[in-house]
């Protein structure tokens, strides 16, 4: 193949990247199997797969922080060596990951230059870094000031940053690996008018996502890996989100699950009573919040997030104290005065899926059979004699892992091995299958794959059914309106209002998160 071609109208277009044959291995893990790849420039360049298919791998190759194994990387049709991220760098190519690498109390500029100690932007000094930043700003429309500081900087300024860290070397090439998972709707829609702005500046833009509608919006083109290797490729104009996830899984995927009504809810299950929560810096985080939750029902919370959701969730869980008002959950009273934690909470029934798996879901240095008994300890999960069973916990977890699909199906692999969306499979597999009778879960399927939706979908209506109360927190407003029988909107950490299933639009939401009540609305 060339690395040159002629287009339909006759122009010649090079490929910005191409990538011929290259495999990964991890140990026995082939994590990317004969890989090829052409993305052009001034495209934006979908790569979708199901979780653990080998995305991030592929990318950070690109990227120079794994070495492949073998094959070829050409950049503009010039062979490349990538064997590190200044190489990366240097040939043009850069990365904005999931996770941010800012210093809160930095400044822009002062995060733009960390890392260049000794290179080019040092020696220019402050202020031609500083004109470098607001000539990026200006000609990507990504309106950023260089003396911001970053702690005051949103989510979605601060990935802007991030994007600025990645072009400041005069990148080429673009990768951005699940961009939208910590982004509002409205910081998404953001990105991606900066990104189009990349795109007709001739970037080639390499887009990571699971959401497949994100994929129909903004991609000329997308490849779906599966496995570990690429088993399509399509022009976006040409494909729907049916098909493409029909390519990535391997089989027929229902985009929205089919959900029973159930006969009246039960008996309550938890509640609030004007509960309030106001940080160690006083900061009024949760105002007067009331509602109740019965068995057999779920009840959606609704918002932009940062508006008291995962402090409502860890006030729930018993990770933090509330300051106002009281909890009741399953009989169990929760007031300012209670000494509650999390153990507390767990041994009354309750369950919990928090919104941060790394930080509060998982150990990553555990092996995933440890990770699958966190919180289960006592059970007899981990056998029933006076030391732990060893084989009972590896045979927990073996089983789990088959029920769960969760890949590689090895229980002593390293938590901080999995892909993303598996190490959500492994808490999502110990708590569901905890037996909950009350279940608080945050963002259930951040970065996770469209058929692992569909099962974790059809799991919490099964729990549901079969009369568990579930609070979920989800900033995906399609899968709180799919799944939740009453939709609760917070807005500045106040309750604006709750909703039957039948009154919520997304018009109606839209207004409440905005912080306009209902009128005639009793929360
Ligand atoms: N450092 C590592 N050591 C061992 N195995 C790894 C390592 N990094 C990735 N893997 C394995 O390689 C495979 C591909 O992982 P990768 O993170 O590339 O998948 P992904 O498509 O990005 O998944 P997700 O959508 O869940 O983020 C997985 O089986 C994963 O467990």
């Amino acid at each position: 193949m060339t690395a040159t071609e002629k287009t339909g109208g006759g122009a010649s277009a090079s490929y910005a990247l191409e990538l011929k044959g290259v495999n990964k291995s991890f140990g026995l893990i082939r994590a990317n199997r004969n890989i090829n790849l052409a993305v052009r420039p001034g495209t934006i360049h979908g790569i979708i797969g199901e979780n653990g298919a080998g995305k991030s791998t592929l990318m950070n190759i690109v990227y120079g922080m794994h070495t492949r194994d073998d094959g070829e990387i050409l950049i503009d049709g010039e062979r490349v060596d990538m064997r590190s991220s200044a190489d990366a760098i240097s040939h043009g190519v850069g990365m904005v990951h999931q996770h941010f690498m800012l210093v809160p109390t930095f400044t822009v500029l002062e995060n733009v230059m960390l890392g260049t100690e000794g290179g080019a932007l040092l020696r220019e000094g402050r202020e031609a870094a500083r004109a470098r930043i607001v000539e990026l700003s200006e000609r990507y429309n990504l309106a950023i000031s260089p003396d911001a500081l970053v702690s005051d900087l949103n989510v979605g300024q601060r990935q802007r940053v991030e994007i600025i860290k990645a072009l400041k070397g005069g990148a080429k090439i673009l990768i951005l690996d699940e961009p939208t998972g910590v982004l509002t709707p409205q910081e998404a829609e953001q990105l991606f008018e900066v990104l189009k702005v990349l795109r007709d500046r001739g970037v080639a833009v390499l887009l990571i996502t699971h959401k497949l509608a994100e994929i129909m919006e903004i991609t000329d083109a997308v490849d779906i890996m599966r496995q570990g290797e690429i088993v399509g490729h399509r022009k976006t104009a040409q494909t729907s989100p049916a098909e493409l996830a029909e390519l990535m899984v391997g089989r027929e995927v229902l985009l929205e699950v089919e959900r029973t009504e159930v006969s009246p809810p039960g008996d309550v299950r938890f509640s609030a009573s004007h509960l309030g929560y106001t940080s160690s810096q006083g900061v009024v985080e949760l105002d007067d919040i009331s509602f109740e939750v019965r068995s057999g029902e779920i009840l959606g919370v609704a918002g932009v997030s940062g508006n008291g959701q995962t402090q409502l969730m860890e006030v729930l869980a018993g990770m933090r104290h509330l300051t106002a008002g009281a909890i009741n959950i399953l009989g169990t009273e929760v007031t300012p005065a209670s000494e509650t934690n999390p153990r507390i909470i767990r041994d009354v029934g309750v369950r919990h899926i928090p919104e941060d798996r790394h930080t509060h879901g998982l150990i990553l240095h555990f092996e995933a059979r440890e990770n699958m008994i966190l919180g289960l300890q006592d059970s007899d999960l981990t056998g029933t004699g006076l030391l732990m069973d060893q084989d009972a916990i590896e045979a927990n977890c073996r089983a789990k892992m088959k029920d769960y699909d969760v890949r590689p199906s090895e229980p002593r692999h390293f938590a901080k091995n999995f892909s993303g969306g598996n190490q959500q499979k492994i808490v999502i597999a110990r708590e569901f299958s905890a037996h909950p009778v009350v279940l608080l879960v945050g963002q259930p399927t951040r970065g996770v794959d469209v058929g692992a939706i569909e099962f974790i979908h059809k799991q919490l209506l099964a729990l549901r059914d079969a009369g568990c109360a579930i609070l979920l927190v989800s900033v995906e407003l399609d899968e709180i309106m799919s799944l939740s029988d009453r939709i609760m909107v917070l807005c500045g950490g106040k309750n604006v209002g709750i909703v039957s299933r039948d009154e919520a639009d997304r018009q109606t939401l839209g207004l409440m998160m905005a912080g306009q009540k209902r009128t005639g609305e009793a929360a």
